[in-house]
């Protein structure tokens, strides 16, 4: 709803929803019958639009999409009602206005803002286009060009920079009364001529040059937002405001959005805005523990031993998040002066882009404390080990800290697949002992996959959920088991390309299938950027790789499962990636490390095919889609049976944030949704039933099988509901 009120001559109309004052068919209305009552009212002069709250206004309800078109005033109609309002409106903005709060905007005649207010056309994030006229008002404001930034990206900006290209007429203090300084504005301009504040009515300013921009434009969202489809349709209708006159171009508009809403992109894209909303309430499955009856240790000093690769990222995260003590252990004395340089390098960077102030620049360097010994982490109260990946070293840090902390203090591990057990058991403590797997580089990474292990207090467990929340990162709470969440699905993924390779696929023809998909990189550049060493080093762990065969072993069997060696040979060839003088899967040439395809490779594939006598044959894009992500998905869904994730939100994050899945097909168990069950099922039994016990990731999951058998083609959001039940029911 909105309120309605008088003022010395200005009429306030208040959006009141909240939390975030959405433009729900309530508000619209309530805005719209405010306006009438102000039109109507001769005493009023002006009238002033604001938001009640923390916000002006975030956008159209999100969650009201479906009946979006039906009521009047939708959104498109209401816009156009404001502009052409006799009596100047002006938009008084603080918090956020985003979206259709930034189009309500665009249809007054001013705009005035605090500083601290942040304005975005991010509609594009949900797959759709500013549909109520942004796409046709903003390049009328601010030219073609910028407004293809803002709307094809989708990005927020600060109410200065709106400012100074023209989306704001004046900028009031961030302590400032937003509404009182808006009135005193409003009053300011009462009986000023309306002509040129309607913005529908401007020229666009750079129209000749719409092609050449529109252009530039399209490269780089090709580049950027690889298969999405919004991004193109954006443009498309940008380019529209620029050629046609703006009835017309809103027609197009139209059309455009018509178009998106209701598409798997923007289904899944919404999916995915309020799975990253979803996640901060964690829950324990079938315990009854969860984030809203725990409350976290109150976490003032923190410790971060190991400053390698992830240290640094974690230092920084921690820093970022303002803790005001960080101690840093690092017992080798190149890598804890190379760490801190790098971490100090990191925040003069931020300084001099104007991310942080001078002043929070020297007061992050104060925060960080190097520590010698153990014995100086007593008071810590969250201690994060990040060293080599060895259970060994780690069993041996844990031993000391279990030693010398605080009996409250929380003692976690960045592992990506050790046993958290297996390390808390060495502790006198193991209650006080989580998982905390930060992905590299830990200060740009989004994700934390925290781990609870089977004694990890629940105290504890909400500590590192805070935590990663405070870091700003998506925290995903998962079950302890080999690879947690995000490595055990994605080695199925790793694993079943090779297959491709030895039975007729080449790296080349995976990898543009992949990026087809959404993916940024194919898994073969990814695997030459990450370095090929790592999965090999893995292997190594398990005594798989090539090297480590006695002789005369079966050449394509391990433990009597079927293994593919290529990427053994890779890595014994020396072939690491990137970093080993830009050879691995491909060969990298240049200062810009173009890719290009390498003789070697092809010959390498060629021979062992030969030798193993394997006839290759031509694989198609649908069998590699099918064949490197449904065994994924196949894992996702064992992961849900055995509660090592309590729903499918939480494995779609993981993958998105982690692994780089395309985020516009929500995440491998909302592209499964997508797909439909049955579909799934069919081609992971169809895979099975040729491969049998040899690749046992084919083994359908039982969950899944239960859920087709018994409900067909179930929605996403009642599987695990439908699976509790089901197993509840056969007990
Ligand atoms: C002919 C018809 C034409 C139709 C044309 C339609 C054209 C317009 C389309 C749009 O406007 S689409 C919406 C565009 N806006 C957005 O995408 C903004 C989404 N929100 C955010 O990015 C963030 O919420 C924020 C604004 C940056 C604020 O972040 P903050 O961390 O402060 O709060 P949150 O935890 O994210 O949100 C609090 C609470 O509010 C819910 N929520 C947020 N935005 C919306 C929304 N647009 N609709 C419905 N609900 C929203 C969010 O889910 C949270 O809920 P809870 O988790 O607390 O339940």
């Amino acid at each position: 709803m909105a309120n309605y009120s008088v003022r010395n001559q200005v009429a306030i109309i208040s959006l009141c929803s909240p939390p975030v004052n959405a433009l729900s068919s309530d508000v619209r209305r309530g805005i719209l019958d405010s306006l009438k009552k102000a039109e109507q009212d001769v005493k009023v002069a002006a009238i002033v639009i604001c938001g009640e709250g923390r916000t002006f206004c975030v956008g159209a309800d999100i969650t009201e999409f479906k009946s979006e078109f039906k009521t009047f005033p939708n959104l498109f109609e209401l816009v156009d009602i404001l502009e052409s309002s006799p009596k100047p409106i002006v938009a008084a903005i603080h918090g956020h206005a985003f979206g259709g709060g930034l189009e309500v905007a665009l249809a007054c005649h001013y705009r005035v803002a605090l500083s601290s207010a942040k304005l975005a056309l991010p509609e594009v994030k949900l797959g759709i286009l500013p549909g109520a006229g942004g796409t046709q008002r903003l390049p009328r404001l601010i030219g073609i060009d910028s407004s293809m930034q803002w709307i094809a990206f989708g990005d927020e900006y600060s109410a200065q920079i709106a400012a100074n290209i023209g989306i704001i007429d004046r900028i009031f203090p961030s302590n400032a009364d937003i509404l009182e300084s808006a009135v005193q504005y409003a009053q300011s301009i009462i009986g000023k001529s309306l002509i040129n504040r309607r913005v529908s009515k401007l020229p666009v300013k750079d129209a000749s040059k719409v092609s050449h921009i529109m252009e530039k434009y399209k490269q780089i969202v090709g580049k950027k937002s690889r298969g999405a489809i919004a991004p193109m349709v954006c443009l498309e209708a940008i380019k529209h405001a620029a050629l046609l006159p703006y009835v017309e171009g809103m027609k197009k508009e139209r059309m455009g959005i018509e178009a998106l809403m209701g598409s798997d992109q923007s289904k899944s894209l919404i999916y995915m805005f309020f799975a990253e909303r979803q996640v901060r309430n964690w829950t324990i499955p079938g315990t009854g523990i969860n984030s809203k009856n725990t409350k976290p240790i109150k976490v003032e000093k923190v410790a971060v031993i190991g400053l390698g690769t992830m240290g640094r990222g974690i230092v920084l995260s921690l820093l970022k998040a303002g803790i005001k003590h960080v101690s840093v252990m690092e017992l080798n004395k190149t890598a804890r002066e190379n760490g801190l340089l790098f971490i100090k390098n990191i925040l003069e960077g931020y300084a001099a882009r104007g991310t942080i102030s001078e002043t929070q620049k020297r007061s992050m360097v104060d925060a960080l404390k190097p520590v010698s010994n153990f014995e100086m982490l007593k008071d810590t109260d969250l201690v994060i080990e990040a060293v080599f990946e060895s259970m060994s070293i780690k069993k041996d840090i844990f031993a000391k800290l279990g030693q010398v902390c605080k009996p409250s203090a929380v003692l976690a591990t960045n592992t990506s697949a050790l046993d958290v057990d297996e390390i808390a058991m060495v502790t006198p403590k193991p209650k006080q002992v989580v998982g905390m797997h930060f992905f590299a580089p830990a200060h740009v990474m989004k994700l934390l996959e925290n781990v609870r292990g089977s004694k990890s207090s629940p105290q504890v467990i909400a500590t590192a959920m805070n935590m990663g929340q405070r870091m700003g990162k998506v925290t995903v709470l998962v079950g302890n088991c080999h690879g947690f969440v995000g490595n055990r699905m994605f080695r199925h993924y790793t694993v079943e390309t090779d297959f491709m390779l030895e039975e007729g696929a080449y790296p080349e023809q995976v990898d543009t299938v992949l990026k087809k998909f959404g993916f940024a990189m194919g898994r073969y550049q990814v695997g030459d950027l990450s370095g090929n060493d790592i999965g090999y080093r893995m292997r190594t762990k398990f005594e798989m790789t090539n090297k480590q065969q006695p002789p005369g072993a079966p050449e394509r069997e391990r433990h009597g499962v079927r293994y593919c060696p290529l990427a053994d040979f890779l890595v014994e060839s020396g072939r690491l990636g990137y970093k080993s003088d830009g050879k691995g899967w491909f060969r990298y040439l240049g200062k810009n490390r173009e890719l290009t395809v390498d003789n070697e490779v092809t010959s390498m594939i060629d021979s062992y095919r030969r030798r193993n006598k394997i006839v290759p044959r031509k694989i198609n894009g649908e069998e590699i889609i099918e064949r490197a992500l449904y065994p994924l998905i196949n894992e996702g869904f064992k992961i849900l049976e055995e509660g090592i994730a309590s729903n499918p939100m939480e494995i779609d994050l993981i993958l998105v944030h982690g692994y780089a899945w395309p985020r516009h097909t929500g995440g491998p168990m909302f592209y499964a949704h997508l797909i439909g069950l049955p579909k799934i099922l069919r081609v992971i039994e169809r895979h099975w039933n040729n491969a049998g016990l040899r690749e046992p990731h084919w083994e359908p999951s039982k969950m899944l099988v239960r859920l087709v058998k018994n409900h067909g083609n179930p929605d996403i959001m009642s599987w695990t509901t439908l699976e509790r039940e089901t197993v509840r029911s056969a007990l």
